[in-house]
């Protein structure tokens, strides 16, 4: 399909173009390419006025005339430019011919949001002759639909000649042509800053962001994702790192994951991130991007690395290769990833919605059955095959039937590696991942159970072959007991209990519905598995956030049962979205008492009503009739159309089939299997044949399947030789989507929609219709415009005036929030019109709380730092006063010490003092004695000379002194001096 090339980089090229012919062509908008950049921060207000650098080459009338053309468009533009198609699909028609004549009839233009063509007609002919005069540039819708950028040559009456850049020129009917943004405005990175919103603005932008590998475009509050098909360089550390430091701002699912968790973390609110799109436009893909963002984020235990493995696994077990996607989920899941206060990931749980499992036993020429099975061929271990008594794929029926066993690029066995690793992560024991592989070839070795008539009333018995034997062995059990519950069927008759032989096609029944369950117990066992490795446990907070996958709308040739679920699903969802995007915010503003232009949208709730009501809704009908023994596809088809031909999204077509309007168009369902996959019995006899199984897997399935039976097993057959009273598949899929609907109206939703560009698969293709489909079926278009037009922030008067108050000058902490609220709006001269004040909000227009955010931030912080230079001021004031005092402390202490030691060391000496005196008076003592001894001595030798001339004189005193002079004497001391003097006396005598 065409390509709004660009000649720029990435986008389509030149060659590319030529082939694709005028029609392509005229679509080219050959301009010179402007940086993101500078888009980006222009203001949401932006007007194109004289001077703006938009003006080409300095033509001021021209910026002025642009500008009063800018200005007309925003006074008209609560009505959607592009909703009006009469005007210009008659001239279309006129000009492009039969196929376009066709388009006009078509549903799908008749379903476009209505709008009176006045409004183009004032807003574009008033200015289509100075259009002429300055060739400006204009979008014309070409006879296949899409739309081409051309030159405004000349207006005559209601007719415009436009050029084209191929050479081409072409007639159009003036109303029909939807003015051009001007160049700056090429790419912005959010559809509100479009000055023109029409569909051609918005096709164009997005192709031209897309041509660049900007595959993220914001529409107001939902991120547009387009699935560029190959790998771009948008993601990894780096990334990741910019948007948590908020360096980057540019539209992503980081900035999504980001913003969700920390609102969380604010407002204390748990969060949703629903993911939705057709079937191929990059859900999982987008799913897996946001995850890796939170787990980066709140990280840290490792159970964020459980968490991504998850992937791997239930990639393996519940996708498969569709005829529109390579991987293509065929289950709906919702996962919980559980924080801790901090925002730490504290745990996970994970909710499956619906798998197809038909898949398992047929499908469609060129698809897949689950991923695992061709795995499980191509990479199990050869002990593994010895074991399971593996084949190669091509061996099964099951696998057999599509005639597809791979995948381009993509190596089965090296994906059956890192799905065993992904098990080992999540916990799961080799013995149960042995067990799973067991049931994985049981069923695939179901597929080749073959049946051989044995009677002429068409009755069959199983054929005892490789594949019954491997069946009985692999799920444990006798092979009789697997041939009689595949062609007998035990029914109840009064208390009679009798078996009846199984026709063939019966038998092919029992077998597929054998292993249908089987592998949709074992997908259910699985996720069960997962849950409890990942299980918050205790350490739940109750904030989580939610990132819903869910199977987009589907419409295929030949719509089942899969489909009429799916795009029940769908509908339940874009009312989901309707709510929060436009009822829930008109509402809002209505009960606020907002002055407000209302825009319409297309709400879905006659459609849900259909599918809901009771007792006369699609859904109720179908469940009476899947309980009638009697009833067939067809008596279901012929009920519908007997009692919901009155309403208007309902018609029935011929035959067993009938049309349903939905949302993003109109479906044709055929009837055929509805009953029978809503019933979704599994006989009882194959239950049994389970639960008596000796491996433990059969048994632990049968057991759930018979808890979900509504009668008792003593009570198991009703007289209707049906089997098990369980819930619908309809109903059942009813309460989950309640449920479902429930848990998300507690969350802060964030909507991502992702866009396939073209059904190819292929890289750098754009079709402009397929987008414009998906862009209309999801509302986006309407998004922006209620986003533009309205005020998509609000907030309490209580909340502003506590969040805000503090940056009032003057005090008015007694004044009511409402009249502080006012106080900050006057003292930050917000405009008039960019805010409404409402009996209990305000309402801001888009990016004006921005400004008073920032204002708050910048204040907070200078607050913060003023602080915190008090608080170091503080903090060291103290720092010194206890530095004082404890010098202080410490000289007092070192004197106490000290003296103390010096009064111990005074001591010390003193007794040394004493000592020495001792030791210095024994010492001269000893010394005297020694002397004396000697003195002694030598006056004995003298005196004995002296002796005789002296002996009769001084005899007597003799006596006496030798007395005296006994040096142990006391008297000794005292006279030792009298006697030196003596003996010196007697000496001289
Ligand atoms: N951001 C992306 N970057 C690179 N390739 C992508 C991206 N998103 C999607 N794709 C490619 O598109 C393919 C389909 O994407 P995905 O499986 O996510 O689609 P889906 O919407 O989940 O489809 P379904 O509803 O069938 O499950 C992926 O296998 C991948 O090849």
């Amino acid at each position: 399909m065409s390509s709004l090339g660009m000649g720029t980089p990435g986008s389509p090229s030149t060659r590319e173009k030529a082939k694709l012919g005028l029609k392509k062509k005229s679509g080219v908008k050959t301009r010179k390419p402007v940086t993101i950049q500078s888009v980006k921060s222009l203001p949401l207000d932006f007007r194109f006025t004289s001077g703006s650098p938009a003006g080409k080459g300095g033509d001021r009338s021209e910026s002025d005339h642009l500008a009063a053309v800018v200005e007309e468009e925003d006074a008209g533009n609560m009505d959607s430019p592009y909703s009006s198609n009469s005007g210009s699909l008659e001239v279309e028609a006129k000009v492009g011919g039969p196929e376009l004549e066709e388009l006009v009839d078509s549903p799908a233009r008749s379903r476009l949001p209505a709008i009176s063509s006045s409004r183009i007609e004032s807003r574009w002919s008033d200015t289509s002759s100075y259009g002429a005069k300055k060739k400006v540039q204009a979008w014309c819708q070409l006879s296949n639909g899409d739309w081409a950028l051309g030159k405004v040559e000349s207006t005559k009456g209601t007719e415009s000649v436009l050029s084209f850049p191929e050479g081409k020129v072409l007639k159009f009917n003036t109303e029909s042509l939807l003015p051009a943004n001007p160049d700056i405005l090429d790419g912005v990175d959010d559809l509100m800053q479009l000055s023109y919103l029409h569909e051609p603005s918005v096709l164009y932008n997005l192709e031209y962001r897309y041509a660049r590998d900007m595959i993220y475009t914001k529409a107001g509050p939902v991120l547009v994702a387009i699935n560029p098909f190959k790998e771009v360089l948008l993601y990894g550390k780096n990334y990741i790192e910019g948007y948590k430091r908020k360096s980057m701002d540019s539209p992503h699912v980081y900035a999504i994951a980001d913003t969700a968790i920390r609102e969380m973390i604010r407002d204390e609110v748990n969060q949703s991130i629903i993911i939705s799109g057709e079937s191929g436009a990059g859900k999982t893909e987008t799913a897996k991007i946001a995850m890796q963002y939170l787990a980066a984020l709140g990280g840290g235990s490792g159970i964020e690395y459980e968490i991504l493995e998850t992937n791997p696994i239930l990639e393996a077990f519940g996708n498969a290769k569709t005829s529109r996607n390579d991987n293509s989920s065929r289950f709906g899941k919702l996962i919980e990833i559980h924080f801790s206060s901090t925002g730490k990931i504290s745990g996970a749980s994970i909710q499956t919605f619906l798998l197809e499992k038909s898949r398992v036993v047929q499908c469609a020429v060129g698809e897949r059955s689950y991923h695992i099975f061709y795995q499980l061929c191509a990479g199990a271990p050869s002990s593994l095959r010895e074991k399971l008594n593996l084949k190669k794929a091509v061996e099964y029926k099951y696998l057999k039937q599509s005639n597809c066993f791979s995948i381009a690029g993509v190596d089965d066995a090296e994906r059956f590696r890192a799905v065993m690793e992904a098990m080992n992560v999540v916990h799961i024991s080799h013995e149960d991942q042995d067990n799973v592989f067991a049931m994985l070839a049981a069923v695939l070795w179901l597929g080749n159970i073959s049946f051989t008539v044995i009677d002429n009333e068409n009755h069959v018995e199983a054929v005892a072959d490789e594949g019954a034997h491997t069946v009985a062995k692999l799920i444990g059990c006798d092979i009789s007991d697997l041939k009689v519950a595949l062609a007998t069927r035990k029914m109840k008759v009064g208390k009679d209990i009798i078996v009846q032989k199984l026709t063939l096609s019966q038998a092919i029944d029992t077998r597929d519905a054998l292993a249908k369950s089987i592998y949709a117990s074992l997908f259910e066992w699985l996720v069960d598995q997962i849950n409890k490795s990942l299980e918050v446990g205790k350490r739940r907070t109750g904030r989580s956030i939610s990132i819903l996958d869910i199977y987009g709308f589907e419409s295929f040739n030949k719509n089942s049962f899969e489909q009429f679920c799916i795009n029940y699903a769908n509908e339940r969802l874009q009312q989901h979205f309707n709510r929060h995007l436009f009822k829930l915010e008109q509402e809002e503003y209505i009960q606020d008492g907002i002055d407000w232009a209302k825009v319409e949208f297309e709400d879905n709730q006659d459609c849900l009503n259909l599918f809901e009501k009771k007792p006369l809704g699609l859904l109720s009908l179908l469940d009476e009739e899947s309980t009638f023994p009697n009833g067939t596809d067809l008596t279901f088809a012929n009920k519908l159309k007997q009692h919901l031909n009155a309403n208007t999204c309902f018609r029935g077509e011929r035959g067993k089939a009938f049309s349903i309007s939905h949302y993003a168009g109109e479906v044709v369902y055929d009837t055929s299997g509805f009953l029978e996959k809503n019933r979704d019995l599994l006989h009882m006899d194959s239950i049994q044949l389970l639960a008596s199984c000796k491996c433990p897997l059969p048994q632990m399935f049968a057991c759930k399947m018979l808890v979900h039976t509504e009668n008792p097993v003593g009570n198991q057959y009703r007289s209707s030789g049906a089997d098990s009273q369980k819930l619908s598949v309809a109903t059942k899929f009813k309460g989950q989507l309640f449920q479902l609907m429930q848990r998300l109206e507690s969350t802060t939703p964030h909507f991502i929609r992702c866009i396939k560009p073209n059904n190819s698969q292929l890289p750098t293709t754009y079709e402009q219709a397929l987008v414009l489909q998906q862009l209309r079926c999801c509302g986006v278009l309407e998004v922006v415009r209620i986003s533009r037009s309205g005020f998509p922030t609000r907030m309490s008067h209580q909340k502003f005036a506590k969040r805000y108050g503090f940056l009032l000058l003057e005090n008015v902490a007694s004044q009511d929030p409402l009249s502080v609220s006012v106080a900050i709006l006057h003292q930050f001269n917000i405009l008039p019109e960019m805010y409404q004040v409402g009996y209990t909000k305000l309402f801001f227009r888009t990016g004006q709380i921005g400004s008073l955010e920032d204002t708050r931030n910048r204040t907070l912080h200078g607050i913060l730092r003023v602080q915190s230079c008090f608080r170091g001021h503080k903090s060291r004031c103290y720092a010194k006063e206890r530095r004082k005092a404890i010098v202080t402390l410490q000289a007092f202490i070192r004197g106490e010490k000290t003296r103390r030691l010096y009064s111990a060391m005074v001591e010390k000496h003193r007794a040394a003092a004493v000592l020495q005196r001792h030791i210095k008076c024994r010492i001269a003592r000893r010394k005297f004695v020694d002397v004396r001894n000697a003195s002694v001595v030598i006056q004995s030798g003298k005196q004995s000379t002296n002796l005789v001339s002296h002996h009769k004189i001084f005899g007597l005193v003799n006596q006496n002194v030798s007395f005296l002079c006994h040096r142990d004497e006391p008297f000794f001391y005292l006279f030792w001096p009298l006697l030196n003097h003596f003996s010196f006396f007697i000496d001289l005598i």
